[in-house]
């Protein structure tokens, strides 16, 4: 008999805060699959699906996609990651959508990236991007080994619509507005973790530290047997 211990959690903080780089950094030390709404989207869009061809201007803009539609999408993408632990990147942005969230999943951590918004906008004009695997560079900070390729593939890296000041403005507004309610919420229910910083190599090993005593304690939910 074999019991199964699932984690579940969450990962905020604004846009350009270091949401990606931390979540490969916790994917690769724990066991946890990694679901980015960012990353999902991006793909959709790439395919021409329905859902892309309809939010891409959405996006481009800095708004955010209906929660109806999110919640749709992400709880699919849920469904078939199945009985194993997560981390979910980008998603609940509203309290809309916390809530359709809960109604399915018991989240046991939100980690979030307390991060000055002066720190983001400069970080976020130099972001390039492996659209297929979700990879993120930085020309100042993690530069790729050769310029504009991907390290692993060798594939051209982008810069994605939405990271330019204009439109990296109207997201930090969305986020002030829409997000950090959320914030409120889980601090509410006893599972928000906050990580204040400017630089991710610094607040790295306290988000380390933090989610090893957690897989540690066992505090979370044992789904039962398998
Ligand atoms: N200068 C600098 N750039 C960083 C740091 N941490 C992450 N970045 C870069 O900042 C950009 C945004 O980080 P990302 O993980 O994509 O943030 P997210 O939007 O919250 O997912 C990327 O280009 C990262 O490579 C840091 O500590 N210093
Ligand atoms: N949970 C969500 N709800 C609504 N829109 C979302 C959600 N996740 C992503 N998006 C849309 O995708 C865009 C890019 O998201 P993401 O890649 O997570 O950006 P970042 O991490 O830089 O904030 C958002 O600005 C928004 O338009």
């Amino acid at each position: 008999m074999v019991v199964r211990v699932l984690f579940r959690a969450v990962i905020m903080g604004p846009p350009g805060s270091g949401k990606g780089t931390i979540s490969d950094r916790i994917r690769k030390s724990f066991e946890l699959k990694h679901l980015s709404s960012g990353d999902i989207l991006r793909a959709n869009i790439k395919a021409k699906t329905e859902i892309g061809l309809l939010m891409k201007s959405c996006i481009d803009q800095g708004q955010l996609v209906p929660d109806d539609i999110m919640t749709r999408l992400i709880l699919a993408e849920l469904r078939n990651l199945g009985q194993n632990s997560w981390l979910l990147d980008g998603f609940p942005r509203t309290v809309r959508q916390a809530e359709a969230l809960d109604d399915v999943y018991n989240i046991d951590t939100v980690v979030n990236l307390n991060v000055p918004f002066e720190t983001i906008k400069e970080r976020l004009t130099s972001r390039w991007v492996h659209l297929s695997s979700g990879r993120v560079y930085n020309t100042t900070f993690n530069p790729p080994k050769i310029p504009g390729l991907d390290d692993i593939t060798g594939e051209p890296l982008i810069q994605r619509n939405d990271d330019t000041p204009e439109t990296v403005t109207k997201r930090l507004k969305a986020y002030e507005m829409q997000t950090q309610p959320v914030l409120e919420y889980y601090r509410s229910k006893g599972v928000l973790e906050v990580f204040s910083g400017t630089e991710t190599n610094k607040i790295w090993p306290h988000v380390h530290t933090f989610l090893s005593g957690k897989l540690a304690s066992g505090n979370h939910q044992v789904t039962g047997t398998v």
